[in-house]
Order: C-alpha cells, then structure tokens, then sequence
C-alpha cells in the first residue's frame, strides 16, 4: 500500500501512538524553531551566530523539558543525556543539526533533533527513562552545513575528535576566525579545552540520526521513511581566477585577460564533465572503469557561490571567485574527476592568460552505514508504520545519501545509522515533512530506544 501521509487510517489502539507529542508538538516546534533566524524574510542560522545562540536556548529548554540532563559544549554543540540503568554502558547518540543554509527551510536538521527529543519525552512521561540499559544522548551540533567557514562538521567533528586545531582559524568572508567567534560568545577555547570536546569511542555505543530525504526517492515509492545505507563523498573547492581589470570601453577583445569570461569556460566545464564523466576520465590508472560506472550514476557538481571584483557593469573584473562541490558514492572516482577537473582548467586559464587558484576548502570521504543499527532502524520504522496504518505490505526502502550528514563525521567515532523521512524538496524555503511523516519518525525512534 502506499501511505498517503494525510490522517492516517484506522488506528491499532491509538494511545501507544502518542501523536500529541510526537505529532502536534513536534511539527509546533519544528515551526518555532523555524522561525528563529539571523534573517528577516528568509531562514538562514550559521555557525554560532545570535540565531543559533536562540536556537541552542530553545532546544536545550526542550531537551529538559523530556527529562534530559543539558550542557552546551564549546563549539556550540547542545546535549540531552540520560543515563538510564546503566551508567557504565556505552551510549546511544542520536543527532543531527542546528544551522542551516542561506533562505533554508525548516525540517533540514531541526527533524532529527526534534523527533529525537520528542520520543525521549515519550519515554519520559512513561517512567521508561531510567530503565534505558544503556545511556541516550540526543546532540544538536552547530555546524553541519559548514555555510559560514566552508568547513562543516566543526560541531561534529570535534565530538568525534577528528577536528584539526587549525580549524579554529579558520576565517569567515569577514575575516572573523572560528576563535573569534567563540570569544564573540565569551567561549574561552584553548587546545586544552579543544581536545576535551572529543568523545571516548569506548563510551560510545552507536550513532543514529534522523533526516529528512531531500530527494525523490521515498515520494516515489510512496513510504514515509526510508533506511541509509551510504552517504556520498564530498569535496569543496574554492577556485580564483585573476585577469587584468580595465576600462569597458577602451580594451579590445584580442587584448583582454577577462577572469570572468574565463569563468564561464570553466564552470560549463565542471557541467560537461560531471554530465558526462566516461567521456572525460581516461582509464590510466587513475580510475578503474568501475569508478567511472558508478560515477556516471552518483556524480554531481554544483557551483553555488559567485563573486568578483570589482563587480561594476563597465570594468573588465580583475578577479571572480566561485565555489565548487562535488560529490559520488566512490571515493576514488570523486578523486579522479577532481584530478582531469584541474588539469583541464589549468588548461583553459594559461590559453586566457589568467591565472587559476584552485584551493581545496572540505573533503569528507563515503561512509557505509552499519548493517547491524540499519536492520535495527528498518524493523523500528516498520513496526511504527504497522502501529500507524494496520498492515503494511512493501518493506521499508533502502536508499543512498546525496546530501552530506553529521553521521559522516561521527562515522570516525563510532557505527552510525540514518532514517530518512520522506520530503523532496530541501535547501529551500518549499522544504516540507508531512505532520504524519514526522510523527512517524518519532515513533520509529521511540520504538528503537525501547527495543535498545
Ligand atoms: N556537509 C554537508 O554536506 N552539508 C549539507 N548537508 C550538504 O549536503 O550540502
Ligand atoms: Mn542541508
Ligand atoms: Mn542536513
């Protein structure tokens, strides 16, 4: 059957389904949340910015309101922990992200930290929080989509204690460093405190995190929630070009050195060749024809970030500065693509006698989901599922991650899982989660911290 994800049909006994609060309070909040922004008219709520101090209150008040203990760690990452009966066991983790993107929509990250608190709060108002057997930590980190630095996971990856030192210079388009921006909100980082941030992969159990699909596949299929079973590789690039600025009017065409010309070349480039990798990627070693298969399937690149300089309609620009993200399944076919990418825009820009920085901001490489915490989160969404809609037919879908997740950096902690949630549209202002969707979320979360 496929789950129409509007009221859902004739309930099993409805008060194990608790849709008050995995429901109506979680789509209220998912709402509020959404409307706390460093933007009017749009969301946008970037690492450690006054929109996300808000947000890190907001969320902590909803963590102690599920009988959560709350602290917030000096790279802005909120915690809610509960030991359970076991305070010596290794802990469950389940996160996902407070920041968003520029004009973002609401469910990107905030659906992974709500349904997760909200099912706590279920086991809370059921006296079931202290019977846990082992302790639960829902983790709200700071920066996920790295918008501000360019670099992301600094929340994450400094749990997971693959966060390098030098991050914290790191510099904004400001020029504010990451440091700077702790001190703005009188958090005093030393290394020492730096390296306290990092969690013992002995204490940890496994980390889970809910999210939104941001692709077609579950609307397709016409299910509400899906099991990750991957996550692509990433990359991002900064590329500079330099060219002679000069008068609009006055520089013939065969004299010119235009980096925004130059630009153009380059970025149809990145298309042609992402649109078309075999047809670019020889096999000298670099890439093994299965690569350059499973690229022609998983390969994409975006260039999303434009500026230049001057940027006055009647000067010839003297610099653009432009983005690049790519992404794959396998690791070695996004290096490969990488590798022709740059040698052939070194090319273009030594014929347009402008000169090409090409500088590699990011790199998170594919991650495998565990076997073990998937089958667990597929019999907990389709238990959910069948509590909610009676008998369901079609097992729960596997699915692929395009978008980049938390669970990538905490992958280097511990063995990490995804539940996706049905939802198409995303990094958008028309992001939506249907309020059934997400109740069945919480639920399926609520049904594997009882099965834990
Ligand atoms: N780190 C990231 O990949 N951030 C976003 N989730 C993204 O997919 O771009
Ligand atoms: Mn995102
Ligand atoms: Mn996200």
């Amino acid at each position: 059957s496929t789950f129409s994800g509007n009221e859902a049909g004739d309930f099993g006994n409805r008060d194990d389904l608790f849709p008050e609060i995995l429901r109506d309070e979680a789509v209220a909040r998912l709402y509020e949340l959404g409307q706390v922004s460093d933007a009017s008219g749009y969301l946008e709520r970037t690492f450690l910015s006054p929109a996300s101090m808000r947000a890190i209150k907001l969320i902590s008040r909803w963590m102690e309101d599920a009988g959560l203990r709350t602290w917030v760690d000096q790279m802005g990452n909120v915690h809610g922990r509960v030991e359970g009966a076991n305070a010596n066991a290794e802990a469950l983790l389940i996160g996902s992200h407070l920041d968003t993107v520029i004009d973002a929509g609401i469910f990107d990250g905030s659906l992974g930290i709500i349904s997760a608190i909200s099912a706590v709060k279920v086991m809370h108002k059921k006296g079931k929080l202290e019977k846990l057997s082992r302790p639960v930590e829902v983790i709200a980190f700071s920066d996920e989509e790295g918008v501000r630095f360019q670099t992301t996971f600094l929340g994450s990856a400094a749990v997971a204690g693959t966060l390098p030192v030098k991050a914290l210079k790191i510099s904004d388009k400001r020029g504010a460093t990451v440091e700077d921006v702790l001190k703005e909100n009188s958090i005093e980082m030393t290394e020492e405190t730096f390296s306290k941030l990092k969690y013992d992969p002995r204490s940890v159990w496994g980390y889970i995190e809910v999210h939104m699909e941001q692709g077609p596949v579950l609307e397709q299929a016409g299910y509400p929630l899906g099991v990750v079973k991957g996550i692509a590789g990433q990359t991002r690039l900064k590329v500079t070009v330099r060219g002679s600025q000069g008068h609009a009017g006055t520089v013939p065409m065969s004299l010119r050195q235009d980096p925004m010309a130059a630009a153009a070349e380059l970025i149809v480039l990145l298309e042609s060749l992402c649109k078309n990798p075999e047809q670019y990627l020889s096999y000298d070693g670099h890439c093994s024809d299965l690569s350059v298969k499973s690229l022609s399937t998983s390969l994409v690149c975006t260039v999303g970030e434009i500026s230049t300089w001057p940027s006055a309609s009647n000067v010839i620009a003297g610099q653009v500065t432009y983005t690049i993200d790519v992404r794959a399944i396998d690791d070695t076919g996004r290096e490969a693509v990488i590798y022709e990418l740059s040698n052939r825009m070194h090319q273009i820009c030594d014929r347009r006698s402008v000169s090409c920085d090409i500088e590699r901001k990011h790199d998170a490489g594919g991650v495998i989901s565990d076997p073990h915490l998937s089958s667990q989160l597929k019999s907990a969404a389709y238990s959910a599922l069948k509590k909610m809609e009676g008998d369901i037919q079609d097992e729960v879908p596997t699915l692929m991650s395009g978008a980049g997740h938390d669970a990538m950096a905490m992958s280097h902690l511990t063995k990490v899982g995804m539940l996706f949630v049905r939802g198409s549209i995303s990094h958008s202002p028309q992001e939506h989660v249907l309020d059934d969707d997400v109740w069945a979320a919480g639920l399926a979360i609520l049904t594997f911290l009882e099965t834990l």
